[in-house]
Protein backbone atom coordinates (compact mmCIF):
# COMPACT_ATOMS: atom_id res chain seq x y z
CA UNK A 1 0.00 0.00 0.00
CA UNK A 2 0.05 3.04 0.04
CA UNK A 3 2.74 6.30 -1.05
CA UNK A 4 1.14 9.29 0.73
CA UNK A 5 0.51 10.95 -2.86
CA UNK A 6 -1.17 7.99 -4.55
CA UNK A 7 -2.08 5.91 -1.60
CA UNK A 8 -4.44 2.68 -1.78
CA UNK A 9 -5.99 0.09 0.32
CA UNK A 10 -4.62 -2.82 -1.01
CA UNK A 11 -3.37 -4.27 1.90
CA UNK A 12 -6.83 -4.69 3.39
CA UNK A 13 -7.36 -7.28 0.86
CA UNK A 14 -4.18 -8.98 0.62
CA UNK A 15 -3.34 -12.67 1.70
CA UNK A 16 -3.26 -12.90 5.63
CA UNK A 17 0.47 -14.61 4.82
CA UNK A 18 1.55 -11.08 4.29
CA UNK A 19 0.12 -9.14 7.05
CA UNK A 20 2.40 -9.99 10.21
CA UNK A 21 0.26 -12.22 12.66
CA UNK A 22 1.06 -10.34 16.24
CA UNK A 23 0.95 -12.17 19.61
CA UNK A 24 0.32 -10.28 22.56
CA UNK A 25 3.27 -11.79 24.67
CA UNK A 26 6.69 -12.19 23.19
CA UNK A 27 7.38 -15.67 23.17
CA UNK A 28 10.04 -17.38 25.20
CA UNK A 29 13.82 -17.88 23.93
CA UNK A 30 14.86 -21.48 24.82
CA UNK A 31 17.98 -19.76 26.87
CA UNK A 32 16.17 -17.99 28.76
CA UNK A 33 16.46 -18.21 32.75
CA UNK A 34 12.93 -16.48 33.41
CA UNK A 35 10.05 -17.35 31.96
CA UNK A 36 9.23 -15.60 29.04
CA UNK A 37 12.02 -13.24 29.23
CA UNK A 38 12.83 -11.66 26.01
CA UNK A 39 16.35 -12.60 23.88
CA UNK A 40 18.41 -9.40 23.49
CA UNK A 41 19.48 -10.96 19.80
CA UNK A 42 15.71 -11.10 18.97
CA UNK A 43 15.33 -7.58 20.31
CA UNK A 44 18.16 -6.33 18.30
CA UNK A 45 15.99 -7.22 15.24
CA UNK A 46 13.08 -5.63 16.76
CA UNK A 47 15.54 -2.29 16.64
CA UNK A 48 16.58 -2.52 13.41
CA UNK A 49 13.25 -2.97 11.76
CA UNK A 50 12.17 0.15 14.06
CA UNK A 51 15.09 1.90 12.35
CA UNK A 52 13.77 1.24 8.42
CA UNK A 53 10.06 1.80 9.38
CA UNK A 54 10.55 5.33 10.89
CA UNK A 55 12.02 6.45 8.06
CA UNK A 56 8.81 6.30 6.52
CA UNK A 57 10.23 5.68 2.88
CA UNK A 58 7.70 3.26 1.95
CA UNK A 59 4.51 1.41 3.53
CA UNK A 60 5.50 -0.16 6.82
CA UNK A 61 3.72 -3.82 5.53
CA UNK A 62 5.90 -3.69 2.51
CA UNK A 63 9.32 -2.69 4.60
CA UNK A 64 8.62 -5.64 7.08
CA UNK A 65 8.19 -8.03 4.16
CA UNK A 66 11.71 -7.02 2.50
CA UNK A 67 13.48 -7.03 5.87
CA UNK A 68 11.63 -10.93 6.40
CA UNK A 69 12.68 -12.06 3.16
CA UNK A 70 16.31 -10.45 3.54
CA UNK A 71 16.44 -12.36 7.18
CA UNK A 72 14.49 -16.19 6.40
CA UNK A 73 16.21 -17.46 9.50
CA UNK A 74 14.00 -15.33 11.95
CA UNK A 75 10.61 -18.09 12.37
CA UNK A 76 7.13 -17.65 12.62
CA UNK A 77 7.12 -16.61 16.17
CA UNK A 78 10.09 -14.35 15.98
CA UNK A 79 8.61 -12.24 13.07
CA UNK A 80 5.13 -12.31 14.98
CA UNK A 81 7.23 -10.85 17.58
CA UNK A 82 9.11 -8.61 15.57
CA UNK A 83 6.56 -7.60 13.34
CA UNK A 84 3.91 -6.76 16.21
CA UNK A 85 6.29 -4.84 18.63
CA UNK A 86 7.35 -2.73 16.08
CA UNK A 87 3.60 -1.93 15.18
CA UNK A 88 2.71 -1.07 18.57
CA UNK A 89 5.43 1.80 18.37
CA UNK A 90 4.01 2.71 15.04
CA UNK A 91 0.49 2.71 16.56
CA UNK A 92 1.65 4.55 19.89
CA UNK A 93 4.64 6.83 18.55
CA UNK A 94 4.04 9.78 19.49
CA UNK A 95 2.84 8.77 23.33
CA UNK A 96 6.13 6.39 23.75
CA UNK A 97 8.65 9.95 22.35
CA UNK A 98 6.58 11.47 25.65
CA UNK A 99 7.57 8.59 27.88
CA UNK A 100 11.41 8.90 25.96
CA UNK A 101 12.50 11.76 28.79
CA UNK A 102 14.54 13.52 25.43
CA UNK A 103 16.51 10.80 24.39
CA UNK A 104 13.81 9.26 21.25
CA UNK A 105 15.89 6.23 19.91
CA UNK A 106 14.12 3.37 18.34
CA UNK A 107 15.64 1.44 21.68
CA UNK A 108 14.02 3.54 24.03
CA UNK A 109 11.15 3.70 22.15
CA UNK A 110 10.88 -0.06 21.75
CA UNK A 111 11.42 -0.70 25.42
CA UNK A 112 8.82 1.80 26.39
CA UNK A 113 6.60 -0.10 24.45
CA UNK A 114 7.35 -3.64 25.49
CA UNK A 115 6.78 -1.94 29.24
CA UNK A 116 3.72 0.35 28.86
CA UNK A 117 1.82 -1.15 26.11
CA UNK A 118 2.15 -4.98 26.01
CA UNK A 119 2.84 -5.37 29.53
CA UNK A 120 5.60 -6.82 29.83
CA UNK A 121 7.36 -6.65 33.56
CA UNK A 122 10.92 -6.08 34.45
CA UNK A 123 11.98 -9.49 35.24
CA UNK A 124 10.85 -10.54 32.02
CA UNK A 125 12.86 -7.39 30.16
CA UNK A 126 16.09 -7.44 32.77
CA UNK A 127 18.04 -9.43 29.99
CA UNK A 128 17.39 -6.18 27.53
CA UNK A 129 18.20 -3.60 29.86
CA UNK A 130 21.16 -1.39 30.63
CA UNK A 131 22.23 -0.04 33.53
CA UNK A 132 20.68 3.30 33.99
CA UNK A 133 17.78 2.37 31.40
CA UNK A 134 16.26 0.40 34.32
CA UNK A 135 15.28 4.15 36.33
CA UNK A 136 14.01 5.56 33.28
CA UNK A 137 11.64 3.15 32.31
CA UNK A 138 9.87 3.23 35.73
CA UNK A 139 9.72 6.81 35.35
CA UNK A 140 8.08 6.20 31.74
CA UNK A 141 5.65 3.49 33.16
CA UNK A 142 4.97 6.14 35.73
CA UNK A 143 3.46 8.99 33.01
CA UNK A 144 -0.20 8.87 33.22
CA UNK A 145 -1.45 8.83 29.47
CA UNK A 146 -4.54 11.02 30.71
CA UNK A 147 -1.84 14.01 31.92
CA UNK A 148 -0.34 13.95 27.81
CA UNK A 149 -2.23 16.97 25.62
CA UNK A 150 -4.62 15.56 23.72
CA UNK A 151 -3.21 15.00 20.17
CA UNK A 152 -0.83 13.06 21.90
CA UNK A 153 -2.84 11.24 23.99
CA UNK A 154 -4.47 9.96 20.96
CA UNK A 155 -1.31 9.59 19.25
CA UNK A 156 -2.18 11.77 15.95
CA UNK A 157 -0.20 14.37 14.46
CA UNK A 158 -1.66 17.79 15.33
CA UNK A 159 -3.30 18.62 11.91
CA UNK A 160 -4.97 15.25 11.46
CA UNK A 161 -6.16 15.61 15.51
CA UNK A 162 -7.39 18.98 14.65
CA UNK A 163 -8.65 17.82 11.32
CA UNK A 164 -10.84 14.90 13.31
CA UNK A 165 -12.12 17.04 16.13
CA UNK A 166 -13.35 19.75 13.66
CA UNK A 167 -15.21 16.95 12.32
CA UNK A 168 -16.29 14.50 14.96
CA UNK A 169 -15.49 16.72 18.49
CA UNK A 170 -13.21 16.04 21.08
CA UNK A 171 -14.62 12.68 22.61
CA UNK A 172 -15.58 11.09 19.61
CA UNK A 173 -12.23 11.91 18.39
CA UNK A 174 -10.72 10.29 21.21
CA UNK A 175 -12.58 6.95 21.15
CA UNK A 176 -12.39 6.92 17.18
CA UNK A 177 -7.99 7.01 17.74
CA UNK A 178 -8.24 4.32 20.68
CA UNK A 179 -10.35 1.88 18.46
CA UNK A 180 -8.04 2.39 15.71
CA UNK A 181 -4.79 1.59 18.11
CA UNK A 182 -6.09 -2.23 18.50
CA UNK A 183 -5.71 -4.96 15.70
CA UNK A 184 -8.12 -5.39 13.25
CA UNK A 185 -9.49 -9.02 13.06
CA UNK A 186 -8.82 -10.99 9.82
CA UNK A 187 -12.00 -11.28 7.82
CA UNK A 188 -12.75 -13.40 4.52
CA UNK A 189 -15.24 -13.25 2.11
CA UNK A 190 -16.55 -16.38 0.36
CA UNK A 191 -16.15 -17.10 -3.23
CA UNK A 192 -20.03 -17.61 -3.55
CA UNK A 193 -18.90 -18.85 -7.12
CA UNK A 194 -17.29 -21.38 -5.16
CA UNK A 195 -18.33 -22.15 -2.57
CA UNK A 196 -21.01 -21.35 0.41
CA UNK A 197 -20.60 -19.51 3.86
CA UNK A 198 -21.33 -21.97 5.85
CA UNK A 199 -19.41 -24.85 4.25
CA UNK A 200 -16.16 -22.47 4.90
CA UNK A 201 -16.85 -22.21 8.00
CA UNK A 202 -17.21 -25.65 8.99
CA UNK A 203 -14.30 -26.61 7.14
CA UNK A 204 -12.28 -23.82 8.97
CA UNK A 205 -13.80 -25.30 12.44
CA UNK A 206 -13.21 -28.80 11.28
CA UNK A 207 -9.52 -28.02 10.96
CA UNK A 208 -9.34 -25.77 14.24
CA UNK A 209 -9.80 -22.29 13.08
CA UNK A 210 -12.23 -20.39 14.77
CA UNK A 211 -14.74 -18.74 12.53
CA UNK A 212 -17.64 -17.01 12.54
CA UNK A 213 -20.29 -14.82 10.43
CA UNK A 214 -19.54 -11.34 10.02
CA UNK A 215 -23.21 -9.76 11.14
CA UNK A 216 -23.57 -7.45 8.15
CA UNK A 217 -21.75 -9.14 5.09
CA UNK A 218 -23.65 -12.28 3.70
CA UNK A 219 -20.75 -13.52 2.76
CA UNK A 220 -18.19 -12.59 5.11
CA UNK A 221 -16.47 -14.59 7.65
CA UNK A 222 -14.93 -13.71 10.49
CA UNK A 223 -11.49 -15.63 12.37
CA UNK A 224 -10.57 -15.27 15.73
CA UNK A 225 -6.61 -15.24 15.55
CA UNK A 226 -4.31 -14.53 12.04
CA UNK A 227 -3.92 -18.14 10.89
CA UNK A 228 -1.65 -17.53 7.87
CA UNK A 229 -3.82 -18.77 4.76
CA UNK A 230 -1.22 -18.72 2.00
CA UNK A 231 -1.08 -22.40 1.51
CA UNK A 232 -4.66 -23.38 3.33
CA UNK A 233 -6.72 -25.16 0.61
CA UNK A 234 -9.33 -22.95 0.54
CA UNK A 235 -7.28 -20.13 -0.05
CA UNK A 236 -5.79 -21.86 -2.69
CA UNK A 237 -8.73 -23.32 -4.89
CA UNK A 238 -10.13 -19.72 -4.28
CA UNK A 239 -13.27 -20.00 -2.00
CA UNK A 240 -11.72 -17.30 0.39
CA UNK A 241 -10.09 -14.12 -0.62
CA UNK A 242 -9.05 -11.68 2.51
CA UNK A 243 -11.26 -8.89 2.64
CA UNK A 244 -12.60 -6.22 5.32
CA UNK A 245 -16.47 -6.39 6.26
CA UNK A 246 -16.93 -2.86 5.34
CA UNK A 247 -14.73 -3.74 1.77
CA UNK A 248 -17.29 -6.35 1.13
CA UNK A 249 -20.56 -4.04 1.80
CA UNK A 250 -19.10 -1.70 -0.97
CA UNK A 251 -19.95 -4.43 -3.86
CA UNK A 252 -23.45 -4.86 -2.08
CA UNK A 253 -23.68 -1.41 -2.76
CA UNK A 254 -23.11 -1.20 -6.43
CA UNK A 255 -25.10 -4.53 -6.16
CA UNK A 256 -24.04 -5.78 -10.00
CA UNK A 257 -26.37 -8.24 -11.86
CA UNK A 258 -25.60 -11.12 -14.24
CA UNK A 259 -24.76 -9.92 -17.82
CA UNK A 260 -24.13 -6.41 -16.93
CA UNK A 261 -21.26 -4.36 -18.51
CA UNK A 262 -19.63 -2.58 -15.13
CA UNK A 263 -16.58 -1.21 -14.01
CA UNK A 264 -14.04 -1.21 -11.14
CA UNK A 265 -12.53 1.72 -12.20
CA UNK A 266 -9.94 2.04 -10.01
CA UNK A 267 -9.35 -1.98 -8.89
CA UNK A 268 -5.91 -1.79 -7.76
CA UNK A 269 -4.96 -5.49 -6.82
CA UNK A 270 -8.73 -6.30 -7.46
CA UNK A 271 -10.06 -6.73 -4.08
CA UNK A 272 -13.20 -5.41 -5.35
CA UNK A 273 -12.90 -6.97 -8.33
CA UNK A 274 -13.37 -10.13 -7.77
CA UNK A 275 -16.04 -9.53 -5.18
CA UNK A 276 -17.87 -7.84 -8.48
CA UNK A 277 -17.37 -10.41 -10.48
CA UNK A 278 -18.71 -13.31 -7.85
CA UNK A 279 -21.96 -11.37 -7.44
CA UNK A 280 -22.01 -11.01 -11.59
CA UNK A 281 -21.68 -14.77 -11.69
CA UNK A 282 -18.88 -14.61 -13.91
CA UNK A 283 -21.48 -13.04 -16.61
CA UNK A 284 -21.37 -9.95 -18.42
CA UNK A 285 -18.56 -7.92 -18.61
CA UNK A 286 -16.31 -6.73 -15.80
CA UNK A 287 -13.67 -3.81 -16.77
CA UNK A 288 -10.60 -3.63 -14.14
CA UNK A 289 -9.06 -0.11 -14.58
CA UNK A 290 -6.50 1.51 -12.39
CA UNK A 291 -3.62 3.29 -13.46
CA UNK A 292 -0.80 0.55 -11.95
CA UNK A 293 0.53 -2.08 -14.21
CA UNK A 294 1.65 -3.11 -11.14
CA UNK A 295 -1.45 -3.29 -8.90
CA UNK A 296 -3.34 -5.10 -11.83
CA UNK A 297 -0.14 -7.81 -12.25
CA UNK A 298 -1.00 -8.77 -8.68
CA UNK A 299 -5.18 -9.33 -9.51
CA UNK A 300 -3.84 -12.42 -12.06
CA UNK A 301 -3.00 -14.75 -9.77
CA UNK A 302 -5.59 -13.61 -7.24
CA UNK A 303 -8.54 -13.97 -10.71
CA UNK A 304 -7.00 -17.38 -11.86
CA UNK A 305 -8.14 -19.01 -8.32
CA UNK A 306 -11.27 -17.02 -8.28
CA UNK A 307 -12.39 -18.73 -11.06
CA UNK A 308 -14.31 -15.85 -13.27
CA UNK A 309 -14.11 -15.38 -16.55
CA UNK A 310 -15.64 -11.77 -17.03
CA UNK A 311 -12.97 -9.98 -15.94
CA UNK A 312 -10.94 -7.60 -18.28
CA UNK A 313 -8.27 -5.72 -16.43
CA UNK A 314 -6.79 -2.72 -18.51
CA UNK A 315 -4.32 -0.35 -17.54
CA UNK A 316 -5.15 3.03 -18.30
CA UNK A 317 -2.96 6.14 -18.45
CA UNK A 318 -5.13 8.14 -16.76
CA UNK A 319 -8.78 8.28 -16.00
CA UNK A 320 -8.73 10.50 -19.31
CA UNK A 321 -8.09 7.49 -21.31
CA UNK A 322 -9.20 6.81 -24.71
CA UNK A 323 -9.98 3.60 -24.10
CA UNK A 324 -12.22 4.62 -21.08
CA UNK A 325 -14.08 7.41 -23.40
CA UNK A 326 -14.73 4.77 -25.87
CA UNK A 327 -17.54 3.39 -23.10
CA UNK A 328 -19.11 6.54 -22.64
CA UNK A 329 -22.63 6.06 -21.62
CA UNK A 330 -22.18 2.05 -22.18
CA UNK A 331 -22.01 1.01 -18.66
CA UNK A 332 -24.88 -0.30 -16.39
CA UNK A 333 -22.66 0.17 -12.61
CA UNK A 334 -19.23 1.87 -11.97
CA UNK A 335 -17.59 1.77 -8.68
CA UNK A 336 -15.01 4.01 -7.98
CA UNK A 337 -12.95 3.20 -5.17
CA UNK A 338 -11.01 6.63 -4.98
CA UNK A 339 -7.31 7.29 -4.55
CA UNK A 340 -7.37 8.11 -0.73
CA UNK A 341 -5.46 8.81 2.45
CA UNK A 342 -6.20 5.13 3.64
CA UNK A 343 -6.97 6.79 7.07
CA UNK A 344 -9.41 4.83 8.05
CA UNK A 345 -7.10 1.74 7.57
CA UNK A 346 -5.18 2.58 11.13
CA UNK A 347 -5.65 -0.76 12.65
CA UNK A 348 -4.00 -2.26 9.73
CA UNK A 349 -1.82 0.61 8.58
CA UNK A 350 -1.01 2.70 11.23
CA UNK A 351 2.03 4.12 9.42
CA UNK A 352 -0.40 5.82 7.67
CA UNK A 353 -0.80 8.65 10.27
CA UNK A 354 2.75 9.45 10.07
CA UNK A 355 2.99 9.77 6.08
CA UNK A 356 0.09 11.25 5.48
CA UNK A 357 0.42 15.04 5.21
CA UNK A 358 -2.20 18.17 4.64
CA UNK A 359 -0.69 18.76 1.40
CA UNK A 360 -1.13 14.88 0.53
CA UNK A 361 -5.10 15.25 1.30
CA UNK A 362 -5.42 18.48 -0.52
CA UNK A 363 -3.81 16.43 -3.87
CA UNK A 364 -6.00 13.44 -3.83
CA UNK A 365 -8.91 15.85 -3.24
CA UNK A 366 -7.97 17.19 -6.83
CA UNK A 367 -7.65 13.74 -8.38
CA UNK A 368 -11.08 12.10 -6.48
CA UNK A 369 -12.59 14.67 -8.20
CA UNK A 370 -11.13 14.26 -11.30
CA UNK A 371 -11.73 10.50 -11.37
CA UNK A 372 -15.08 10.49 -10.28
CA UNK A 373 -16.00 13.00 -12.81
CA UNK A 374 -13.95 10.80 -15.51
CA UNK A 375 -15.92 7.40 -14.10
CA UNK A 376 -19.43 9.01 -14.34
CA UNK A 377 -19.38 9.41 -18.04
CA UNK A 378 -19.20 5.96 -18.62
CA UNK A 379 -22.63 5.50 -16.73
CA UNK A 380 -25.50 5.06 -19.00
CA UNK A 381 -29.25 6.33 -18.38
CA UNK A 382 -30.93 4.61 -15.15
CA UNK A 383 -27.42 2.93 -14.38
CA UNK A 384 -25.28 2.97 -11.12
CA UNK A 385 -22.33 4.89 -9.75
CA UNK A 386 -20.61 4.75 -6.89
CA UNK A 387 -17.77 6.93 -5.28
CA UNK A 388 -15.97 5.23 -1.86
CA UNK A 389 -12.61 5.84 -0.24
CA UNK A 390 -11.10 4.32 3.15
CA UNK A 391 -10.71 7.73 4.54
CA UNK A 392 -12.62 9.42 7.86
CA UNK A 393 -11.50 12.88 6.01
CA UNK A 394 -14.69 15.10 5.00
CA UNK A 395 -12.08 16.94 2.82
CA UNK A 396 -11.94 13.07 0.84
CA UNK A 397 -15.50 12.28 1.13
CA UNK A 398 -18.93 14.48 1.22
CA UNK A 399 -16.63 17.44 0.00
CA UNK A 400 -15.53 15.74 -3.25
CA UNK A 401 -19.17 14.07 -3.02
CA UNK A 402 -20.84 17.85 -2.72
CA UNK A 403 -19.11 19.47 -5.30
CA UNK A 404 -19.78 16.47 -8.02
CA UNK A 405 -23.64 16.82 -7.66
CA UNK A 406 -23.70 20.33 -7.65
CA UNK A 407 -21.82 20.07 -11.52
CA UNK A 408 -24.14 16.81 -12.27
CA UNK A 409 -27.87 17.69 -12.08
CA UNK A 410 -27.95 14.28 -14.14
CA UNK A 411 -26.88 12.43 -10.69
CA UNK A 412 -29.55 11.41 -8.60
CA UNK A 413 -28.32 10.30 -4.85
CA UNK A 414 -30.11 6.95 -3.44
CA UNK A 415 -29.70 6.38 -0.22
CA UNK A 416 -27.15 3.54 0.84
CA UNK A 417 -28.61 2.62 3.85
CA UNK A 418 -31.79 1.78 1.81
CA UNK A 419 -29.67 -0.55 -0.59
CA UNK A 420 -27.99 -2.14 1.92
CA UNK A 421 -31.29 -3.06 4.05
CA UNK A 422 -33.38 -4.17 0.76
CA UNK A 423 -30.70 -6.84 0.50
CA UNK A 424 -31.08 -7.95 4.48
CA UNK A 425 -28.05 -5.91 5.46
CA UNK A 426 -29.59 -4.95 8.83
CA UNK A 427 -27.27 -1.80 9.49
CA UNK A 428 -27.90 1.69 10.42
CA UNK A 429 -27.00 4.31 7.62
CA UNK A 430 -28.37 7.13 6.04
CA UNK A 431 -27.71 8.30 2.54
CA UNK A 432 -24.27 8.11 2.33
CA UNK A 433 -22.59 4.93 4.05
CA UNK A 434 -20.50 6.11 7.08
CA UNK A 435 -18.60 2.77 7.97
CA UNK A 436 -16.45 2.96 11.31
CA UNK A 437 -14.26 0.41 13.53
CA UNK A 438 -15.99 2.33 16.75
CA UNK A 439 -19.74 1.91 15.59
CA UNK A 440 -19.55 -1.23 12.96
CA UNK A 441 -15.93 -2.68 13.90
CA UNK A 442 -14.59 -2.36 10.21
CA UNK A 443 -12.38 -0.35 8.05
CA UNK A 444 -13.66 3.29 7.91
CA UNK A 445 -15.31 3.47 4.80
CA UNK A 446 -17.24 6.07 2.91
CA UNK A 447 -19.63 5.51 0.08
CA UNK A 448 -22.42 7.41 -1.73
CA UNK A 449 -24.26 6.05 -4.26
CA UNK A 450 -25.66 7.65 -7.17
CA UNK A 451 -27.82 7.04 -10.33
CA UNK A 452 -28.14 8.60 -13.67
CA UNK A 453 -31.27 10.14 -15.08
C1 LIG B 1 -8.17 2.49 -2.94
S1 LIG B 1 -7.09 1.83 -4.13
C2 LIG B 1 -8.01 0.58 -4.88
C3 LIG B 1 -8.15 -0.66 -4.07
C4 LIG B 1 -8.89 -1.74 -4.78
N1 LIG B 1 -10.15 -1.29 -5.31
C5 LIG B 1 -9.13 -2.94 -3.85
O1 LIG B 1 -10.27 -3.16 -3.44
O2 LIG B 1 -8.18 -3.65 -3.57
C6 LIG B 1 -7.06 3.09 -5.33
C7 LIG B 1 -6.45 2.71 -6.66
O3 LIG B 1 -6.63 3.81 -7.54
C8 LIG B 1 -5.60 3.73 -8.49
N2 LIG B 1 -5.57 4.99 -9.22
C9 LIG B 1 -4.89 6.12 -8.94
N3 LIG B 1 -5.14 7.05 -9.87
C10 LIG B 1 -6.00 6.51 -10.76
C11 LIG B 1 -6.63 6.99 -11.95
N4 LIG B 1 -6.40 8.22 -12.40
N5 LIG B 1 -7.46 6.15 -12.62
C12 LIG B 1 -7.70 4.88 -12.16
N6 LIG B 1 -7.11 4.39 -11.04
C13 LIG B 1 -6.29 5.19 -10.35
C14 LIG B 1 -4.39 3.38 -7.67
O4 LIG B 1 -3.37 2.83 -8.47
C15 LIG B 1 -4.96 2.40 -6.66
O5 LIG B 1 -4.77 1.08 -7.08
Amino acid sequence: MRRPSSPHSSSHSSPAARSPSRSKRAPASPDDAVPGALSPALFARAEAVLGELLRFSSAADVVLSAYFRRNPELGRADRAFVAELAYTVLRRRRSLAERCAGDVTSRRLLLAALACEQGLNRRQMDTLLRDPEGKWLSEAKALVRASLPPAVRCDLPDWLHALLVAQYGEEATEALAEASNRQAPLDLRVNVQKATREAVIERLVADGIAASATPLSPIGVRLNGKPSLAKYPLFLDGSIEVQDEGSQLLGFLLQPRRGEMVADFCAGAGGKTLLLGALMRSQGRLYAFDVSARRLAALKPRLARSGLSNVHPVCIDSERDARVRRLAGKLDRVLVDAPCSGLGTLRRNPDLKWRQTPQAIAELGVKQASILAAAATLVKPGGRLVYATCSPLAAENDAIVDAFIAAHPEFTPLSAGDILREQGIAITAGDRLRLSVLEHGVDGFFAAVFQRQ
